[in-house]
């Protein structure tokens, strides 16, 4: 009996026929606002015991926090890097893909470092419950951010080159769109997101304490608003290593910008259900696409208006 066999087991005639089966609309999310050590294995053990204890309590689609691994600081992103191709490759890899495997989930495995072509990547991958990895999204937009006095507070683009693709999934448990933290300040990527087919996008992520206060529920809020759509936002907890402070409070938002559950700052696993019928009701009442002015937003494209925001 090879290690995956239960695989074939538990999967149905559609499944072994290559006939590609509905995704289910209505289900349990589970957000787990992991506490991050400066021990990678410890890390990694703790994480898969969370993913278990979700899937248990019944959870289909199971997210992962960013930089869950090792702290997010600079000092730690080089050595505990790891290469996401095989499961020999990469100890992240085989355990997100056993546990999905196991308990027949949809894991969105948060961030790592990734090591790729000699650089490195801030990287979530994308497990089905056959195992499987179906995608590999690097951060977009890093996260360089500057003091009111100019000083700059975190470099991202220290350690990590950027990604340059968009990720949108199919899954068993809808069409999901992929971002990383920072990546939620870009409106435009959730608007690609909803335009592709997304029912649900998630950004696996970190604020900090002032922009996390700040801004934290109101950008998950307007990502979910502008889009119709569930969003799910899972991070750290506060008491994490490192000397960055993450601000927690892991949530999942529906289509008209209502928190459906929402966890406090500390270590625990946020559930709520999600029903993708709940996006199509809130695209019938606001029929935004319709109303939409085709073609007056086509200057945001143009050199014109990269001018006008330059600092
Ligand atoms: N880890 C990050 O990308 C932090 C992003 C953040 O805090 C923001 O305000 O954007």
């Amino acid at each position: 009996m090879n290690k995956h066999s239960h695989r074939l087991m538990d999967t149905t005639t559609a499944s072994r026929t290559n006939i590609s089966v509905s995704p289910i609309s209505r289900f349990k999310i589970a957000l787990c606002q992991l506490r991050v050590t400066n021990d990678k294995a410890n890390n990694l053990n703790r994480a898969r015991n969370m993913l278990e204890e979700a899937a248990n309590k019944g959870a289909k689609l199971v997210v992962l926090p960013e930089m869950w691994l090792c702290p997010y600081s600079h000092e730690y992103f080089e050595k505990c890097g790891e290469e996401l191709n095989t499961e020999e490759s990469s100890a992240t890899y085989h355990m997100l893909s056993e546990i999905s495997s196991i308990h027949q989930i949809t894991i969105v495995g948060g961030s790592i470092p990734e090591r790729r072509n000699g650089q490195m990547y801030n990287t979530c991958c994308v497990f089905g419950p056959d195992g499987k990895l179906k995608a590999k999204h690097s951060k977009l937009h890093l996260f360089d951010y500057y003091e009111a006095s100019g000083d700059v507070s975190f470099r991202e683009s220290d350690s990590f080159t950027a990604g340059d693709t968009p990720t949108i999934v199919h899954t068993d448990v809808g069409c999901i769109g992929i971002g990383i933290c920072h990546d939620i300040r870009f409106p435009e990527l959730g608007m690609l997101y909803r335009a592709k087919g997304a029912d649900l996008i998630i950004y696996p992520a970190a604020f900090n304490m002032s922009t996390g206060m700040a801004l934290w529920e109101l950008e998950t809020k307007a990502r979910a608003i502008d889009n119709q759509m569930f969003v799910a936002v899972c991070s750290p907890s506060r008491d994490s290593a490192g000397s960055y402070t993450i601000w927690g409070h892991s949530m999942l938002v529906g289509p008209s910008g209502e928190v459906k559950a929402k966890a406090e700052h500390g270590e625990e696993i946020v559930f709520a259900e999600i029903n993708y019928a709940e996006n199509q009701l809130q695209r019938e009442l606001f029929p935004l696409r319709r109303q939409r002015k085709e073609g007056i937003y086509k200057f945001l494209d143009t050199e014109q208006s990269k001018a006008n925001f330059s600092p």
